[in-house]
């Protein structure tokens, strides 16, 4: 079954397929011969095209059908258009008997296709709402804007019309967003004034309806200040009045970021977002170095290293594997990616992290995953360079997790090191070793939401903390999650260094807690004072 809505390449083969049914629709309707005037298989095929080319940004024919690589799947504007294209409007093509009579060999190529791939189904729908939806609450986009193709920095050429915002309306209704419900159904409305794709009486009933769940919840909730962004208060049905909503949403949204327990969800939208908040003072202690101490390999090799944070330390690590590297290791991968959501998660949330689930989505993650045989020689000895941690010979061999996200897929801030049972032995992530395949055009930054930074992927680095204490108990400032690929795709791998493999590399603690250090060039800086190390701000 192909995953069209979480993995890329899936994506990406559909986009191919598209592009040949545009290309055989465009010549059947340029050669004039194939397709009856006036029928009802012209006005599906014309819909069709119409739907390509107002969400391809291609102005011309001959510009579409020139067309090299993919691009489509990169968007989320474009791939929602592109899934649901060939979920809903091709398969009402594909269903009429004068298709079949008219364009046998595109049918048969079409049935084909779904027969080895499956046709996009119900879940993958959800899927890519629930992805837009997301991208929206963490880059705080405007239902307008973003429904128009206007997202930082990048201009689209895919837009949503009136039918869309209500799909997306809907989605958001049904994993209880009413506050967004509401903000895409009065776009509906006002596109449909002009476009006249969805019924209006339709969008006005569901939006009445929308507003009354809104302010249910809302006196009900009890939970209320825990999601202030949600059910800040209750909306009339005065048009405009959800406006005023969206402006207190805003406020409340500022005056909650900051730290503690409550706020890790809001953080990590605004880290996602670009944000920092590490003190002057922390960002004072923060450089790039070379290391070429640590291991006599590295003395003709140096490895470019990076600061993001001290105590706990995290570091980048660039160039830990090359271009042609990852080349080789991505065509392994393709073949075994499956659904992150098989994957048991490694342990459930801990009960005093309070985390509003609501507030993003039924997913906890959003990937495709594949565990696969570490390609221990290489990579193996650079990373063992590079930490100190014994890697090759470990007895316990985890296998390298390679995620794959594509836009809006996410990984929600949790904890790596697996257990938190400080008694209990075994496999006990001592450490993470985070590589980053690719540069993502935009999203995708790993977020440590206790720490306030996020690291921006550069294709061919790592990141490296501990996840423990020496004691092997949880440092849950190291709490950290994956934010929505914007633009673009991700592809990461984890090798999780286990605790009880390293006893013969270890520095003894003089402390029974203490954390584990990032030396530089054999040098254990001292730490910063404790402090509370946050702006006030
Ligand atoms: O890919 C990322 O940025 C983080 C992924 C992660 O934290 C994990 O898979 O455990
Ligand atoms: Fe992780």
């Amino acid at each position: 079954k192909h995953l069209y809505a979480r993995f890329i390449s899936h994506l990406e083969d559909l986009e191919r397929f598209d592009s040949q049914i545009v290309n055989n629709l465009t010549e059947a309707v340029l050669s004039t011969k194939i397709l009856p005037i006036r029928s009802e298989l012209t006005n599906g095929v014309e819909a069709y095209l119409r739907d390509y080319y107002e969400s391809s940004g291609f102005h011309r024919v001959e510009d579409a059908l020139k067309k090299e690589g993919t691009n489509l799947s990169k968007n989320p504007l474009c791939a929602f258009r592109l899934l649901r294209r060939t979920k809903i409007i091709l398969r009402d093509l594909a269903l009429r008997k004068s298709f079949r009579k008219n364009f046998g060999g595109l049918w048969k190529h079409y049935i084909m296709y779904f027969w080895n791939y499956w046709h996009p189904y119900d879940h993958n729908w959800d899927v890519v709402l629930e992805k837009l939806l997301r991208l929206q609450l963490f880059y705080g986009f405007k239902a307008e804007i973003f429904a128009n193709g206007l997202m930082p920095e990048i201009r689209t050429n895919c837009s949503l019309n009136s039918l869309h915002c209500y799909e997306i309306s809907m989605a958001a209704l049904k994993i209880g967003q009413y506050a967004y419900a509401i903000e895409w159904l009065e776009l509906a409305k006002k596109k449909a004034l002009t476009d006249r794709k969805a019924s209006i009486p339709l969008l006005e009933l569901t939006l009445w309806n929308a507003i009354e769940k809104h302010n249910l919840e809302f006196d009900e909730d009890v939970m209320m200040d825990l999601e202030p962004v949600f059910f800040n208060r209750s909306i009339s049905h005065d048009p405009g009045d959800s406006q005023k909503a969206e402006k207190l949403r805003d406020i409340q949204y500022e005056a909650y970021k900051g730290f503690g327990p409550l706020h890790d969800d809001i953080n990590f939208w605004a880290l996602c977002s670009g944000e920092n908040f590490q003190s002057e003072r922390a960002k004072s202690r923060l450089f790039c170095w070379y290391e070429f101490k640590r291991h006599p390999g590295l003395t003709i090799g140096p490895r470019k290293m990076e600061f993001l944070t001290r105590d706990p330390d995290v570091v980048q690590v660039y160039e830990i594997l090359y271009d042609d590297e990852i080349k080789d290791l991505m065509e392994e991968l393709s073949k075994d990616m499956e659904d992150s959501t098989i994957i048991q998660d490694p342990f459930e949330f801990s009960q005093n992290r309070q985390i509003s689930h609501r507030a993003y989505s039924s997913s906890r993650r959003t990937s495709v995953n594949a565990r696969v045989v570490f390609p221990k020689y290489k990579l193996g000895r650079r990373i063992e360079q590079v930490t100190g941690l014994e890697i090759i010979k470990c007895k316990y061999k985890e296998r390298l997790q390679v995620a794959s996200y594509s836009f809006g897929g996410h990984n929600f801030p949790h904890m790596d090191q697996m257990s938190h049972n400080v008694q209990s032995h075994g496999d006990h992530r001592l450490a993470t070793f985070l590589i980053y395949f690719n540069d993502v055009e935009q999203g995708g930054y790993t977020a440590f939401t206790s720490l306030g930074v996020a690291a921006k992927p550069v294709k061919g680095s790592a990141l490296f903390w501990f996840n423990l204490y020496t004691d092997r108990g949880a440092d849950w400032a190291t709490f950290h999650g994956a934010c929505p690929v914007l633009l673009g795709s991700k592809w990461s791998a984890n090798k999780w260094i286990t605790y009880t493999e390293q006893f013969s590399v270890r520095k003894c603690a003089l402390k029974t807690r203490a954390r584990f250090q990032i030396p530089v060039n054999n040098v254990y800086l001292p730490l910063p004072e404790m402090e509370h190390d946050v702006d006030s701000n």
